[in-house]
Parts: C-alpha cells; structure tokens; sequence
C-alpha cells in the first residue's frame, strides 16, 4: 500500500531515508528550507542515480499525511513547530529519527498529546554533500519500539537499503547508540579532528570515561548495557577508520550548532537527577556548550 510521507528536514538521513521510502513506491515530499528539484542518494563507491524530487518549502504546506518522518537534529525540532502542525492529522504517524535518547521528549511539546510516535534509533552513518545529494556508508539500520505502530514503520521500509526492525526493549538500543556518539561526538567537535585523534595521548582514557558515564546513567534510566560493552566499544574506537568522522563532526567544520545538548548534556541532566556522578561530561558539557555560542565576550 502507498503511503503519503512528509519528509520534514532533507539532510543526510532525510535524503537517505525518503529515498529509501520512494524506492518502495511511496509518495514522498520533502519539506526543505531550500528548493531542490531532484534527489541523488547512493552508498559510496556505487553508481548514482538522480531522481526527481517532490519538494515543498513552506511549512504550512505539507498538508495532513499518513506519516511524517523528522529527520532533523535534536535541537532543530523546536523549529519545525509549524510543519508539524499543518502535517500532523489525527491519524498520522510521526516518526522521530535521531540521536540521543529524548526523542519523544523533544517532540511532546509540539503535537497533540494523543500523536502516535514512534522514535527511531538511526544507525546509518551519512553525510549531505549538497541539496538533494547524500552518501551513506557502511551499514544502514533503524530500529523502532515493538507494537502496530513500529512494526507498519518497518513495513514501509521492507526490501530497501535501511534493515528496519522492532525491539521489546528499545531503551537500551537508544542508550547503546549514544555509548557511540557521546564519546566520539564530543572528542571530535572538540579537537576538530578524525577518529584518528583517539590515538593522541590520553585521548582514548577520556573517551572511556565518557562512555562509562553514559552507561551508568543508561543503567540508571534502565537500559540493559552489560560491562562488555566498554571494551568492544572501546575496541571500535581505536580500530576505527583514522579519517571517518561524525555528524557532530561535519556539524563543528561546516561552523553549524552541534548536538551536544542530546548527546553529552543529556549524560549529565539524567545523572543529576539519578544521582549518578559524571565529573568527565560535567567537564566537557560546558566546553562543547561554548563552543556553540562563539561568543566575542
Ligand atoms: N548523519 C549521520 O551520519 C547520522 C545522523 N543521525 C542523527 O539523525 C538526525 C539528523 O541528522 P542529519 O541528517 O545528519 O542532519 P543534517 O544537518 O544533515 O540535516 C538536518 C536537515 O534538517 C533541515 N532542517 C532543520 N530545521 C528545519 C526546519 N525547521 N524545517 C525544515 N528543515 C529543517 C536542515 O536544513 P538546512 O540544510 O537548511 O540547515 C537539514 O537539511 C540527528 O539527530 C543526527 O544525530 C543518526 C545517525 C547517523
Ligand atoms: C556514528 C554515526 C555515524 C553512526 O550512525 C552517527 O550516529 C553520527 O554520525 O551521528
């Protein structure tokens, strides 16, 4: 069956997933700030493909759809206030793709309380080269909350490129992605360098710091994350391709405002509140908090 989707925020995973959906004969509209008129998605090293895109660029226009799919950065949702309420209807779906572990916390504020959300923990490493072009690589895997609603979000993306798959404990599949992104987000932004950078001296101790944190105050919230995690983790860190970098990463040299808020000042507001120590984030939280404002004072 077609489903009308409105694809809110066309960056790397917007561009990757709406083509994913159009591929599977959905009928896509980007709501961008930027006009574009064709799409190019492609894994790296394969042949491109330029398809032409159905785009919209005022938020009151996406008009009511059978799914919206958010797919902008955590603290760019407070701007997408407008389109979700011209395109959110009483029996749209909204699916909310990003980082961190606050996704439904982010978006309450903004739909009705009675909106079917479905967080989605998106792990599909992607960079947006320019409008309406975007490489992905690596692998490309979602996975959503077990019920109706996760498993018809699966069922739009069956037999694409993005594995999609329900979990009965999704919790801890948020938590284990941001044990990725906490430490090699902020160690990136705030050295300005590669995964390379995890070899320099004392680099890779800070990094396990941060990612021990995160697992206590994942704990502390009830994800399920075993003691192997820390060095598996650690493991992929220092095996990581030395130049690969991150979304945060592209965020701090492209001068964009980072997600730092969603991926190390949540370690440190959720520890507070559990009583959970976290003297490393609570160091680099400000740092990276600072870095943000550039300010001149
Ligand atoms: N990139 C990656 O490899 C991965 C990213 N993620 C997560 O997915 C989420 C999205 O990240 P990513 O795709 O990289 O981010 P990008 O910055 O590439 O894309 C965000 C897009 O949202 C657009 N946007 C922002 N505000 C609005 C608005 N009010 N109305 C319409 N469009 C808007 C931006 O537009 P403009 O261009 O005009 O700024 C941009 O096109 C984040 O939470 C990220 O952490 C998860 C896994 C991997
Ligand atoms: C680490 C990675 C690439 C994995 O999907 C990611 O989540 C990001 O860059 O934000």
């Amino acid at each position: 069956m077609t489903s009308r989707i409105v694809v809110i925020g066309p960056g790397a995973i917007g561009l990757c997933v709406g083509a994913a959906l159009m591929a599977g004969g959905h009928e896509v509209t980007f709501l961008s700030r930027q006009p574009f008129a064709s799409l190019s998605v492609a894994r790296k090293g394969d042949p491109v493909q330029v398809v032409p895109a159905r785009v919209v660029t005022t938020p009151d226009r996406p008009g009511e759809c059978d799914w919206v799919f958010l797919c902008v950065k955590a603290h760019q949702v407070p701007s997408t206030a407008e389109a979700l309420r011209a395109a959110v209807g009483p029996r749209t779906r909204l699916a909310i793709l990003q980082n961190g572990v606050e996704h439904l916390e982010n978006v309450a504020p903004f739909v009705p309380a009675n909106t079917d959300c479905v967080p989605v923990m998106i792990d599909l490493p992607a960079t947006r080269h320019q409008i309406g072009v975007a490489e992905w690589t690596r692998h490309a895997r979602a996975s959503v909350p077990k019920g109706p609603s996760g498993e018809a979000f699966c069922a739009l993306l069956e037999g694409s490129f993005i594995a999609a798959s329900v979990s009965d404990d999704w919790r801890s599949q948020a938590w284990r992605k941001l044990c990725i992104n906490a430490p090699a987000g902020a160690i990136l932004a705030l050295t300005g360098q590669p995964m390379g950078v995890f070899h320099r001296p004392g680099v890779a101790e800070i990094a396990r710091a941060i990612l021990a944190e995160c697992i206590a105050v994942g704990r502390a919230e009830g994800a399920q994350l075993e003691d192997a995690i820390l060095a598996s983790q650690m493991q992929d860190f220092m095996t990581a391709d030395p130049n690969a970098g991150n979304s945060m990463y592209e965020d701090w040299r492209a001068g964009r405002e980072t997600e730092w808020n969603a991926r190390n000042g949540v370690i440190v507001r959720k520890g507070l509140a559990h009583g959970v120590p976290t003297p490393v984030s609570a160091i680099l939280v400000p740092l990276l908090a600072a870095q943000n404002t550039r300010s001149t004072v």
